[in-house]
C-alpha cells in the first residue's frame, strides 16, 4: 500500500465540534492502525486561548469518553504528543505571521518537510477569509519543494453564485488539484462499495438501466434534530444540508456511467456528467415534485423532544424545512423515463440511509401473493446502520398452489471483517494525505449540483409556506404512513400550510 509522505495537518476551527468529535478520533484511529506518516503532526488553530496541554486534554477527554473507540492509554499518550495548538485571531491578517512562525518552528523541531494540509473546520464564512490570509504570508505555496493541500468542509456555498465565488477565490490561491472539497458520505465504506458492486460484477451492469429498472429510491432518515446548530440550519434546511451534497453524491454513484479508468479524474468526470443530465425543475415541479416538512413536538426513541420552531436560535415562525422528498429525472440514455426519489428528514422514527433499486416486473404475472401487481425484485444497499446489501426476489410458498412470497439474500458487512468499519473521516483524511482526490468533489460537479437545487430554493423563497407540511417528531414524516414514492400521489399538494398531524 502507498504510504503518505511526512507532513503537517493544520486544522482551523480546532476548538470546535467537528475537530473534537470527528477529526481527532479519525486521526487517532489512523494512528492506531499505523497509517499516519512516520513524521506527522497536527496543529490546531483557533481564537480560543488554550495551551497545548489544555487542547490535548480536551481531545483526550473526548476520546476517553467515546464508547466506539478502543483505547490503549500508551497509544493515546503517544498520539497526543503529535498534537499542538496555536491561539490566534483568524480574522486578522497580521496574526497569520504568528501562525507561520509556529509552523516553521515545529517543522524544524520535528524535522518535518514542508508538506502541509490545511483543513477549514470553521464557520463557512471563514472559507473565503482564511485562504487569502494564507496567501498574504506565503503559506499557500512551498518555497522548499513541498506540497500544499486545502480541505474545505461543507457547506460549499449556499447557492450556485456563492459556490462559484468560493471556487474562484480558492483557485486564485491553490491549484484545483490541491483543493479537497469534503463530503463525508463519500468516505462511507458502503458508498464506495456501490462502485465495486457495479463495476466488478458482470451480473448487475447489464440490468442497470431503464430497460430493467423501474425506479430508484435514496432515503436518509435521522432521529437527530439540529443539535446546537440552529443558526446554521436556519440558513440551510434539509435541501442544502443533506440533498445538495450527500444524497446527490449517492445518486451520482448509482447513476454514473462506467469511468474510462479507475482514476480520480475519470470518476469525477462521470459524476459531473450525471449532475449535468438532471432535468431542470420547472416552477410547477418545484411545488409538485418536491415536498417539504418541518417537525413539531414529539417523542423520538422514548424521549420527548421539542418541535423545530422551539429549538435554540430558530425563529418562532421559521419556515425552514427539516424534511424533503423529491422526484426527479435524469435525461440521458441510461435513465430516460426512470424516476429517482430522494427522501431525507430530521427527528424521524429511525436512523437509516438506504438506496433501493426497484426492478421492473415480469411482462406477465402468473402468481398470487406478495409480488402480485408489482415486482418482487429489489436491490437494497443499506449505507447505515447495519451496513448491508440485500437482493429481494419472489419464491413459492411451500405447499399447495403457487403463491409467491418475497425473500431476501443478505450480505452484512459485519461478516466480512472482525474490526468495525472505518469512519468516513478516517478514509477521507488518509486519501488527502496520500493525494487521492477520487472521493472529494470537483468544482464543476459541485456547481452543477447547485444549478439543479437553486430553482427550488428560489421558488420556496417566493412562497415560503406553500406545501410546507408538518410532522410529529418520531413519526415517518409528513403523510405518516407513506414513506415511499406514494407520498407524491397523495394529499392536496397545492394547499398552503397543511398540517398532517
Ligand atoms: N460538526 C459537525 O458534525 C459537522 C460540521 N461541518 C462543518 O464544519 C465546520 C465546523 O463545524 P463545527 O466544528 O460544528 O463548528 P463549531 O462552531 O463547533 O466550531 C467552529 C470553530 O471555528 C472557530 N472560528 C474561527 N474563526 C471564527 C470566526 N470568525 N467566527 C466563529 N468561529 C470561528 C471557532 O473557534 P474559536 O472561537 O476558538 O476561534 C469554533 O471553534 C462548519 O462549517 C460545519 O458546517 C460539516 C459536517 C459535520
Ligand atoms: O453533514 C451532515 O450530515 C449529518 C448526517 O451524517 P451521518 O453520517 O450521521 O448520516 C447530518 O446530521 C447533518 O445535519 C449534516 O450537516
Amino acid at each position: 500500500m502507498k504510504e503518505a509522505e511526512n507532513q503537517m495537518l493544520v486544522i482551523f476551527g480546532a476548538s470546535g465540534d467537528l475537530t473534537r468529535r470527528k477529526l481527532i478520533p479519525a486521526l487517532f484511529e489512523l494512528y492506531v492502525r499505523r497509517l499516519l506518516p512516520e513524521k506527522f503532526i497536527i496543529l490546531g488553530a483557533a481564537r480560543s486561548l488554550m495551551s497545548n496541554e489544555e487542547f490535548r486534554r480536551k481531545q483526550s477527554d473526548y476520546l476517553s469518553a467515546s464508547s466506539n473507540i478502543s483505547l490503549n492509554s500508551k497509544e493515546l499518550g503517544s498520539f497526543l504528543e503529535l498534537i499542538y495548538y496555536v491561539a490566534f485571531d483568524t480574522d486578522n491578517c497580521k496574526e497569520y505571521v504568528k501562525l507561520k512562525e509556529m509552523i516553521v518552528s515545529l517543522q524544524k523541531e520535528k524535522d518535518i518537510p514542508d508538506n502541509i494540509i490545511f483543513y477549514l473546520a470553521t464557520p463557512p464564512a471563514m472559507y473565503e477569509v482564511i485562504p487569502p490570509f494564507l496567501k498574504a504570508v506565503k503559506l499557500n505555496v512551498s518555497l522548499h519543494g513541498g506540497t500544499r493541500k486545502i480541505i474545505v468542509e461543507k457547506p460549499f456555498g449556499t447557492d450556485l453564485k456563492s459556490a462559484k465565488r468560493l471556487n474562484r477565490k480558492l483557485e486564485l490561491i491553490f491549484n484545483e488539484k490541491e483543493i479537497y472539497r469534503i463530503d463525508h458520505y463519500l468516505g462511507k465504506e458502503t458508498v464506495q462499495n456501490i462502485l465495486v458492486l457495479r463495476f466488478s460484477n458482470g451480473i448487475f451492469e447489464p440490468l442497470w438501466n431503464r430497460n430493467y429498472i423501474d425506479y430508484v429510491e435514496i432515503s436518509s432518515s435521522e432521529t437527530l434534530g439540529i443539535e446546537n446548530r440552529g443558526k446554521y440550519y436556519e440558513t440551510a434546511g434539509a435541501l442544502r444540508d443533506m440533498i445538495q451534497n450527500h444524497l446527490m453524491q449517492l445518486m451520482a454513484f448509482i447513476a454514473m456511467e462506467p469511468p474510462a479508468s479507475f482514476d480520480p479524474e475519470s470518476i469525477r468526470d462521470e459524476i459531473a456528467k450525471v449532475f449535468r443530465s438532471l432535468r431542470a425543475f420547472s416552477t410547477h415541479d418545484c411545488h409538485n415534485s418536491v415536498i417539504r416538512g418541518q417537525y413539531t413536538d414529539g417523542e423520538v426513541e422514548g424521549e420527548t423532544v421539542v418541535g423545530y420552531r422551539k429549538e435554540k436560535e430558530v425563529a418562532a415562525d421559521s419556515n425552514t424545512e427539516t424534511y424533503v422528498a423529491m422526484r426527479y429525472m435524469i435525461d440521458n440514455w441510461r435513465w430516460s423515463g426512470i424516476p429517482f426519489f430522494i427522501f431525507t428528514g430530521k427527528r424521524l422514527k429511525e436512523k437509516r440511509t438506504e438506496i433501493t433499486i426497484h426492478f421492473k416486473s415480469t411482462p406477465q404475472q402468473f402468481f398470487k401473493g406478495q409480488c402480485a401487481g408489482s415486482s418482487c425484485n429489489q436491490l437494497i444497499i443499506r449505507v447505515q446502520p447495519d451496513e448491508s446489501i440485500s437482493m429481494k426476489f419472489g419464491l413459492k410458498i411451500p405447499g399447495a398452489g403457487f403463491e409467491v412470497k418475497q425473500v431476501s439474500m443478505d450480505f452484512y458487512y459485519d461478516s466480512l471483517k472482525k474490526d468495525k468499519l472505518p469512519d468516513a473521516y478516517e478514509r477521507l483524511l488518509l486519501d488527502a494525505m496520500l493525494g487521492d482526490s477520487t472521493l472529494y468533489s470537483r468544482s464543476d460537479a459541485l456547481e452543477a449540483s447547485w444549478r439543479f437545487i437553486d430553482p427550488i430554493e428560489k421558488e420556496w423563497m417566493k412562497h415560503p409556506t406553500r406545501n410546507l407540511l408538518y410532522y410529529k417528531a418520531g413519526s415517518n414524516g409528513p403523510r405518516q404512513n407513506l414513506i415511499g414514492p406514494e407520498i407524491f400521489d397523495s394529499g392536496n399538494k397545492t394547499k398552503c400550510d397543511v398540517s398532517d398531524n
